[in-house]
């Protein structure tokens, strides 16, 4: 599928995303991996009944990347998340954020991760920002925290997001979309290497969520803060460079997205659909896949040079 739009230059974004990020590595990543997760396995007991929310998960972000993950309700996207920010352990398996293992973290180690290694959005603007705070004051509380030297840091970063003209307002005097891009702003203050956002853009209209989309590329590409955002809505993908799908508590499928010049000079935006493979060489077939064909219980597979047909296998169709 291909798109023209007139967002941003998205290779020139990317290109200075990867500058920065490498910038920050020291010239080169020697993580292999900003995030990984790998068999990540997470039960719930609750009355003696189990219930599986992430089977296997199987997931890599490099560093400097801007990542969506998706999933309709149920599929495991908080679970993911509240572990990658380091407020629930897994049962079993491996996740590592930054070089930290998440699995073998001491409680002060913990809170050192979440004070210093991770930022947060939430989707309740309230939750992200002080509201008897201005926006500039907001934004500055995470550095005096840190007894960092606040300087014009907090101006910079709320210019950077877009809403430098709110500096002085309290949260009830912007919109939603404006307290937004100052959380993000919060969010990065003390310059974490990994930003996580749950929901951000869940209580906005489409135009606002796009401003809001909008100042996490721009983090992304000025900073080389390695991104990801959970969300349930599908239409993220149109906003994001990789847009990872969760169904029944693994990675599913993927979507990538490119900048392209097309003939004519202009930017194209080239989308791309994956399925993704575990060790086991296991996949999900997208369910739109499986209901057009009709597909159930068997399938027939035919292997062929450089791909793989897969046709019903029930008789007489
Ligand atoms: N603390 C818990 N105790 C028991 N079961 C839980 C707990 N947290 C999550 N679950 C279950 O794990 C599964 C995954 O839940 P999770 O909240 O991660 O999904 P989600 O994709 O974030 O959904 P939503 O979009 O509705 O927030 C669900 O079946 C859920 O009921």
């Amino acid at each position: 599928m291909t798109a023209t739009t007139d967002v941003p230059d998205l290779a020139e974004l990317e290109r200075r995303a990867a500058e920065r990020a490498a910038a920050r590595a020291g010239g080169t990543d020697r993580l292999g991996g900003h995030i990984v997760c790998d068999g990540l396995v997470r039960i719930f007991k609750t009355d003696g009944i189990e219930v599986v929310a992430l089977q296997g998960l199987d997931l890599v972000v490099d560093r400097g990347e801007l990542l969506a993950i998706v999933g309709a309700s149920g599929s495991g996207k908080s679970t993911l998340l509240n572990i990658l920010s380091g407020l629930d352990v897994p049962t079993a398996g491996i996740a590592r954020v930054a070089g930290v293992d998440l699995l073998a973290m001491s409680a002060k180690s913990r809170l050192r991760y979440r004070r210093h290694t991770v930022g947060f959005v939430w989707q309740q603007t309230a939750r992200n920002l002080l509201p008897y705070l201005t926006a500039r004051e907001n934004v500055e509380l995470p550095l005096r925290l840190a007894r960092q030297r606040v300087d014009g840091r907090a101006g910079e970063l709320l210019e950077m997001v877009g809403v430098g003209y709110c500096a002085d307002r309290r949260p009830a005097e912007m919109s939603g979309g404006e307290q937004q891009r100052c959380a993000v702003a919060v969010a990065v203050a003390n310059n974490p290497e990994v930003l996580f956002a749950d929901e951000p853009t869940g209580e906005l209209d489409e135009a606002t969520a796009a401003d809001v989309f909008g100042a996490l590329r721009t983090i992304n590409a000025e900073l080389g803060v390695t991104i990801v955002v959970v969300t349930h809505d599908p239409q993220v993908a149109t906003q994001v460079r990789r847009t990872v799908a969760i169904r029944d508590g693994r990675t599913a499928s993927e979507v990538r997205r490119s900048a392209r010049i097309a003939d004519d000079g202009s930017h194209e935006l080239h989308t791309e659909e994956y399925a993704l493979l575990d060790r086991a060489g296991r996949m999900q077939l997208p369910a739109s896949f499986v209901n057009t064909l009709e597909l159930r219980e068997r399938v027939k597979l035919n292997l062929e040079p450089d791909h793989i047909e897969i046709r019903p296998g029930s008789d007489g169709k």
